[in-house]
């Protein structure tokens, strides 16, 4: 479960997160959805210990990600970053992950597997497509078969089939009463994806609830947004 509550960041004169309260619930995947800039991964970094706020809390299962012990194994992040090493094979890297959290090296191979990257193990990540590197960060989350996972834009650099796969794995992780909670700009392709979602726009939340509820008046969930926000044609993203 992931508790968010009256949550504000800023830098210097700008609100990029103002007072922002949601949930994520196990059994559920949870979109959280908005333009760019909206506040999306400034959100999701507090959550993840990255960046302070100013005001509110951040919870994963009742507690700050910083004082969860072992947070390999209780959540999987996704974020952009850092990211591999580019001259180690991505078998090395998720088994340099692995081994510093205590994880069983069969895990890697498990992982690999799971994101549809056993053909590439050997291969260097300087050689991975922005697609496989999103694959391998996909894989660098689950390795602790984590009951939380949160994925910041899992779906970029991703082909169609990539979505799909991505798409059904969440799903069924989800089903099995973890809790998924991703960010996304693309609210077509998300809304394919997700149980229920939360819309943040120039920093605070603009409606939240089942994908059925919040969309219920309109024809897509994009339709949904621009309704709520007033947006016009010209400025759709
Ligand atoms: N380290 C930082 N220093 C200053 N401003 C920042 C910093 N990080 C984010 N911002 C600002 O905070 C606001 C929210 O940015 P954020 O990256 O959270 O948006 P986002 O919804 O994740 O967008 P995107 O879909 O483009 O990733 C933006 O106005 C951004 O310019």
């Amino acid at each position: 479960m992931i508790a968010i509550t009256e949550l504000s960041k800023r830098f210097g004169s700008n609100k990029a997160v103002d007072n922002v309260s949601f949930s994520a619930t196990p059994g559920r995947v949870t979109g959280f959805l908005g333009p760019n800039g909206a506040g999306k991964s400034t959100t999701l970094r507090m959550l993840l210990g990255l960046d302070r706020p100013n005001s509110g809390t951040a919870l994963i299962d009742g507690v700050p990600y910083s004082r969860i012990e072992q947070p390999l194994r209780a959540v999987g992040a996704l974020l952009d970053g850092a990211g591999p090493v580019p001259e180690r094979r991505g078998a090395d890297h998720l088994r340099w992950i692995a081994q510093s959290n205590g994880i069983p090296r069969n895990r890697v191979s498990e992982v690999l597997e799971q994101v549809g990257l056993s053909h590439a193990a050997k291969t260097r990540v300087r050689k991975y497509s922005l697609g496989m590197k999103q694959r391998l960060g996909l894989a660098a989350a689950l390795l602790g078969e984590p009951r939380t996972l949160v994925l910041d834009e899992p779906a970029n650099g991703l082909d169609p089939e990539g979505i799909r796969t991505v798409r059904t794995f969440l799903r069924s992780y989800a089903a099995k009463g973890n809790t998924v909670l991703l960010s996304s700009h693309l609210m077509g392709e998300t809304a394919e994806t997700v149980d229920d979602v939360v819309i943040i726009n120039r920093g605070s939340i603009i409606a939240q609830g089942p994908l059925a509820d919040v969309t219920a008046d309109h024809s897509s969930l994009e339709e949904a947004f621009f309704a709520l926000t007033g947006g016009t044609q010209s400025e759709r993203w």
